[in-house]
């Protein structure tokens, strides 16, 4: 009988449910949109309700689009967006609160006081991370201080929290502590919590003191690639191995094969996450990179250095729903070919601040270098350089962190449809980039991940062969002129830094 994967993609505005047959070829699709609540200024939240909801219906939709039983599903891979944290009673199987979202702003108080403390050396030095309101661990704690009698539920072990993928299994198994519902993580979504010791592999006792954490809430981590656990058979119509977990951008990394040493990928989306493959121990980051984890396959932990830039493909939708100068955001590309070059104009894209490598939270978008000779075309292009201009400054970082060489890029995500930013990107990298012919990397990765936990697939090099390439973009421009450009954008760069 044939065998399939069935990847769940949880990402921050939608729910998508993927079916891949054996060869590893995507066989239906299936997606929906979700609220966003926006409570306070800088607040994001999702009710867990709907995200498991809409995830349950897209699932059942790939399915039927599918035209496959459940039965014939080998095993389930779960990838998600990461950090995003919900808490809930274990005999209810309720939410006590909406979910907090990786985006959500409201604990960067706690995060200045806890930069002070006596932890925050052994915070980095333990997870690899920064300390920013992003990660899920002051979202968890501001939980249990605000929501009225958590912490002392939480002591008593009646609650449980958990990241998205968590709160999947634990729908996926029932729902409830009666109906023997699993309470599990996988090593790379623990590796965002800023309470999980990437080195050992183990919750940190000094953080969850730290931030007054009762260890009775947390999931038990298990690796990326093994049965985790088994889906109750009257929620998809069979009971179906979990054999596949890992964070969105983890999932990605290995969906576009990067599983050796100083192998990169940049998802182009609204912002940019560069991941990069640095092998079986974790490295410090000495040039602002989170130092993360890439994923754990059976008893083998891998690690990756990270790059967030904040706004990448949202700069074209700015030019299209702010300045209006395009109608769709694929006619950047032909505005922007319009004009040889930038005619010496930079746009530096700070909407948000600065990620990495920069970090100012103070820095603001600007558009330098205007003469009385430039035009909307002008400021498009400047808009798709900054995209790679960002991306080459996070992969210095990286290069520099690794001291190892960089073969190439490998890109997915909206924006990587742009031929003119991937042939630039190339350019200003002086490597080639690689855009691959499934661009899935994400839902990809899950099902690699849950194939091979099942054994639907053998090991990495099976699943290497079935990565295939649509284009590769070959650095042309002369070093020279390179270091011009790169040159007016740091300047435009500064200028942008520290504003508000
Ligand atoms: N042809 C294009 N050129 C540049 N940017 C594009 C193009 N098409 C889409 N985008 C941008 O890509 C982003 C959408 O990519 P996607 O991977 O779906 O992002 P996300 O997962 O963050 O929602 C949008 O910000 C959009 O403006
Ligand atoms: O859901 P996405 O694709 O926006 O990804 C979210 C990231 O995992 C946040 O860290």
């Amino acid at each position: 009988m044939s065998q399939f994967l069935l990847a769940l993609d949880q990402g921050t505005t939608s729910s998508r449910a993927l079916v891949l047959n054996s060869d590893g070829e995507i066989i239906a699709v299936a997606q929906k949109e979700f609220t966003q609540f926006f409570p306070k200024p800088g607040w994001v939240e999702h009710d867990p309700e709907e995200i498991w909801t809409s995830q349950l219906s897209v699932a059942k939709s790939a399915i039927r689009k599918a035209k496959i039983k459940p039965g014939q599903i080998a095993a389930i891979g779960i990838t998600n967006q990461r950090e995003t944290t919900v808490v809930w009673n274990r005999r209810t199987g309720q939410p006590i609160h909406n979910a907090i979202v990786w985006q959500d702003r409201r604990t960067a108080a706690t995060c200045d006081r806890l930069r002070k403390s006596k932890s925050a050396e052994h915070l980095t030095a333990a997870t690899g991370l920064v300390i920013d309101a992003y990660f899920s661990g002051t979202k968890l704690a501001w939980l249990l201080d605000n929501v009225s009698g958590a912490r002392e539920a939480a002591k008593a072990g009646e609650l449980a929290f958990g990241t998205i993928d968590t709160w999947l299994m634990w729908k996926l198994t029932g729902g409830t502590a009666e109906a023997g519902a699993v309470h599990l993580t996988d090593f790379t979504n623990a590796s965002r919590t800023m309470l999980f010791d990437i080195h050992t592999g183990e919750w940190d006792g000094q953080l969850l003191k730290a931030l007054k954490v009762p260890a009775a809430v947390l999931p038990e981590v298990r690796s990326s690639s093994e049965v985790l656990c088994e889906t109750k058979a009257s929620i998809l119509g069979a009971s179906i191995p979990v054999a596949g977990v890992a964070g969105d951008q983890h999932a990605a990394l290995f969906g576009q094969m990067c599983t050796e040493p100083g192998m990169v990928k940049n998802t182009y989306g609204t912002g940019c996450f560069m991941l990069m493959n640095t092998g079986k121990k974790s490295k410090p980051s000495t040039n602002n990179l989170l130092s993360t984890t890439a994923w754990k396959i059976g008893a083998q932990a891998e690690y990756a250095f990270e790059g967030s830039i904040f706004v990448a493909g949202a700069v074209v939708q700015w030019l299209r729903d702010g300045l209006g100068i395009i109608k769709r955001s694929s006619d950047v590309e032909a505005l922007a070919a319009q004009v040889p070059d930038n005619g010496g104009v930079y746009l530096v894209p700070a909407f948000a601040g600065l990620g990495a490598p920069h970090w100012d939270a103070y820095a603001r978008g600007s558009i330098a270098g205007l003469t009385r000779g430039a035009t909307g075309a002008h400021i498009a292009r400047a808009a798709l350089e900054a995209i790679a201009y960002q991306t080459a400054d996070v992969l210095d970082a990286m290069k520099s962190d690794a001291k190892l060489k960089i073969k190439s890029l490998r890109v997915d995500g909206g924006a990587a449809m742009n031929d003119l930013l991937m042939q630039f990107q190339a350019d200003i990298l002086g490597v080639p980039v690689v855009r691959p012919k499934v661009f899935e990397s994400t839902a990809l990765g899950a099902a690699y991940l849950a194939g091979l936990g099942v054994g639907v697939w053998k090991d990495k090099s099976e699943l290497a062969e079935k990565w295939q390439i649509d284009r590769t973009f070959e650095p042309s421009m002369k070093a020279s002129q390179v270091k011009e450009l790169r040159a007016g954008w740091h300047k435009a760069l500064e200028r942008s830094k520290n504003w508000a």
